[in-house]
C-alpha cells in the first residue's frame, strides 16, 4: 500500500540524488560513503551533459539499486518511469515537464511518487493527482541542474505550511550543511542534495554534517 506521510517524512530527511555525471569518482563509491554517512533516501538521476544512456544507464541503475537494497535505503528513479518499473524501484520522481502525476500514479501503483513544484497551484495539483511528497526549489543557487530556475528561497515552503498543508516536503537546490537548518526551519521535512555530497572531499563527513543539521533544533 501507499507510503504513509509519517514514513515519507522520515525518508526525506537526508535525500541524496546522484547521476554518473555529478561526480568525479565511481558513483558506487560515492553512494556507499553517503549511505555510511546516514542518507535516508536515494534518487538515481542520470541527466544532463555526459549522462549515460541505454544499457550502460540500466546497468549502473541496477548496481546502485543493489547497493541501496543491501542497506535498506529506498531507491527512487528520476524521470524514467519505464526504467523504474523494469527495476521494480521503490518510486519515481517527476517534474512539471514530465507526464502528469495522475498518469504516472496509474502506471506505478503504490510506489513512491515525488513531484517537483514551483508554485502553490502546482503544489495543490500534484497532491490532488496523488503525489507522496513535493520537491521544492531551487532554494539556493545551484550549478547542478543546467536548466534550473532562479533561487526561490524558502518562500513557497513557508506559504504552503501557512496554508496548513502537511504534505511531506523536501527542499532542493544549493543546500549544504551550513544552510540546511534554514530549509528545515521554513517547514521542510528534509533536504535533498547532489553536490554537497557528490563533490565533497569526504562524502561520509559531509553526509554526517547534513544529518546532524536536519536533526538539530532550529537556531535561535
Ligand atoms: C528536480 C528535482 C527536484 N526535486 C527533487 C527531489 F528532491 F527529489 F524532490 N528531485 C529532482 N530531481
Ligand atoms: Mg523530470
Amino acid at each position: 500500500m501507499r507510503v504513509t506521510a509519517a514514513r515519507m517524512r522520515e525518508l526525506l530527511k537526508v535525500y541524496f540524488i546522484l547521476g554518473s555525471n555529478n561526480c568525479r569518482k565511481n558513483p558506487l563509491e560515492v553512494i556507499a560513503e553517503a549511505i555510511e554517512g546516514g542518507i535516508t533516501l536515494f534518487q538515481y538521476r542520470e541527466k544532463g551533459s555526459g549522462a549515460l544512456v541505454g544499457e550502460e544507464k540500466v546497468k549502473l541503475a541496477r548496481a546502485i539499486q543493489e547497493l541501496c537494497q543491501q542497506h535498506r535505503i529506498p531507491f527512487i528513479v528520476n524521470d524514467d518511469i519505464e526504467l523504474a518499473l523494469a527495476l521494480n524501484a521503490d518510486g519515481v520522481h517527476i517534474g512539471q515537464e514530465d507526464a502528469p502525476a495522475a498518469v504516472v500514479r496509474e502506471k506505478i501503483g503504490d510506489k513512491i511518487l515525488g513531484v517537483s513544484v514551483h508554485t502553490r497551484e502546482q503544489a495543490y495539483e500534484a497532491i490532488r493527482q496523488g503525489a507522496d511528497y513535493l520537491g521544492i526549489g531551487p532554494i539556493f543557487a545551484t550549478t547542478t541542474k543546467e536548466d534550473a530556475k532562479e533561487a526561490a528561497g524558502t518562500t513557497l515552503i513557508k506559504a504552503l505550511r501557512e496554508d496548513g498543508l502537511t504534505v511531506p516536503i523536501v527542499g532542493i537546490g544549493g543546500i549544504t550543511p551550513d544552510n540546511a537548518r534554514v530549509v528545515m526551519a521554513a517547514g521542510a521535512d528534509g533536504v535533498s542534495v547532489i553536490t554537497a555530497i557528490s563533490l565533497a572531499d569526504s562524502p561520509v563527513q559531509s553526509t554526517r554534517k547534513l544529518y546532524q543539521a536536519v536533526h538539530s533544533q532550529p537556531e535561535g
